[in-house]
């Protein structure tokens, strides 16, 4: 919402998307971008992509998160109703009242799959698989700084309990994914042969996971892209976004074949988190606008990142994609003046998709005095641009002194208009 110290205008989002471009308007086809996606790659998964939700599994992980049993069903209720295809809950072993809340969430018949994440042991599956979940999610570190200081194993042992593992899930009819924790970290040799064993063991999906955030788009892409060639099994893929780099991740792995991403809302997990659910949605629907549209209810983002922290008590940050209070915001006035001509000038996604406004500054010292016409005739007056242009330079004038809130600016234009009435006043 717009402060009274971000003086702003509400214009109706304009029909069409910004992403025009990439089909017909008005029964035209409209020129290909320069740089615009086209999906050529047949490996390319970047329009039909799905999403693991793991706000209730990494995100119980951040350092806030403590959620109770009516809030983790009420968060898995909005995720399903949202669309995410799979929902991620903590490993059944961390708690009895963790694994009860597992039994409680996979008991509600959401229309989301239900999975639970576990480490690489017997005794771990067993646990996962008699809460009734749809599908586990195993886990293991595989880098050598791991595995000489988490659990010790070789890349033997570890291949000949990951196939143990993998076989056993399967063989109760439930859906197993097998992961290399720290991906990026590992021996890429042994990797892929551990992948290749655990695809020719039955696994569903492969996992490929960035648990420190030290990956890049460029090797995100090439150890995807490899892999591709390795596994007939699908892959999901897994980022930490110390440096920023979990939307561009998961979007390279996608490029590269890969299948799956995890989420969480708004990021949430261990340390600054992972691939944030609007950020990766925002990255995607640019280029696969019709996939997006029509899987997830977009319009309902703003409400489960708004419950999510409420319930970890965060604040969503003011520039989060497409939520945050000044994603939709223009001030300056040549973005202004286009913004209110068209608003694809400045806009990639359109506010409308998600049910959020977007709005035009109009009294700063930046403002021009397309904007100001535009407020004066929101405010039900008519004024010329000769007058529009004077107006804006006492409107500047004052904004130099100090901030404008709407209503000083709102007052400033009321009573130019009337010194201007009625001779001044064009004819209505
Ligand atoms: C990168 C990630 O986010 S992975 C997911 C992280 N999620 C969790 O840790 C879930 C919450 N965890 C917990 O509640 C606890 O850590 C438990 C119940 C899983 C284990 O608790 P504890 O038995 O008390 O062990 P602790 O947490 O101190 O250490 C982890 C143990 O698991 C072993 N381990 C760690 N990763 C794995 C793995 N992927 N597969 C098998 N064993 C593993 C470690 O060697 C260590 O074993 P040890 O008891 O012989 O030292
Ligand atoms: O299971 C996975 O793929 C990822 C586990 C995890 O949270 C991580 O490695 O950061
Ligand atoms: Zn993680």
């Amino acid at each position: 919402m717009c402060s009274d110290h971000a003086p702003a205008a509400e214009i109706p989002a304009v029909n069409g998307t910004p992403n025009g471009t990439n089909g017909v308007t008005n029964g035209r086809r409209q020129p290909k971008l320069p740089y615009q996606q086209h999906h050529s790659d047949e490996r390319s998964n970047t329009g039909r992509f799905q999403i693991i939700e793991s706000t209730l599994r990494e995100g119980e992980q951040f350092a806030n998160a403590f959620y109770d049993t009516e809030t983790k069903i009420k968060i898995a209720t909005a995720l399903s109703d949202f669309g995410v295809e799979y929902i991620e809950l903590t490993s059944p072993v961390a708690s009895p009242q963790s694994r009860a809340d597992c039994e409680a969430i996979c008991k509600l018949g959401l229309k989301a799959k239900i999975l639970t994440h576990v480490r690489c042991t017997m005794e771990d599956a067993k646990v996962a698989v008699a809460t009734g979940v749809d599908g586990v999610d195993v886990v293991i570190g595989t880098s050598q700084i791991l595995r000489d200081h988490s659990h010790h194993k070789s890349m033997a042992e570890i291949t000949e309990t990951a196939i143990e593992v993998v076989k056993w899930i399967k063989s109760q009819g439930v859906e197993v994914r097998f992961s290399s924790e720290d991906s990026f970290r590992s021996n890429i040799v042994d990797l892929l042969s551990l992948y290749q064993a655990v695809d020719k063991a039955g696994c569903d999906r492969v996992g490929v996971a960035d648990t420190v955030g030290v990956a890049t788009p460029r090797q995100v892409y090439k150890l995807v892209r490899t892999l591709r060639d390795v596994v007939s099994c699908d892959i999901e893929t897994h980022f930490h976004n110390d440096t920023m780099c979990a939307v561009a991740n998961a979007h390279a792995a996608l490029e590269a074949g890969a299948t799956h991403v995890d989420t969480s809302v708004l990021g949430i997990g261990e340390r600054n988190g992972i691939t944030p659910l609007g950020g990766l949605l925002a990255r995607m629907i640019v280029e696969s606008p019709d996939y997006v549209k029509s899987r997830y209810k977009l319009a309902k983002l703003k409400e489960i990142e708004d419950l999510v922290a409420d319930v970890v008590q965060v604040n969503v940050p003011f520039n989060n994609p497409i939520t945050g209070y000044s994603a939709f915001s223009h001030k300056a006035g040549i973005h202004s003046k286009a913004i209110l001509a068209k608003p694809e000038t400045y806009e990639i996604l359109n506010p409308s998709d998600w049910g959020v406004k977007r709005w035009i500054h109009f009294s700063s010292r930046l403002t021009g005095w397309n904007a100001i016409k535009s407020r004066a005739g929101q405010l039900g007056l008519i004024i010329t641009d000769e007058q529009a242009k004077q107006l804006t330079q006492k409107i500047k004038a004052m904004a130099d002194v100090r901030p404008l809130a709407i209503d000083d600016t709102d007052s400033i234009i009321r009573s130019f208009c009337l010194e201007h009435q009625p001779e001044d006043q064009p004819d209505q």
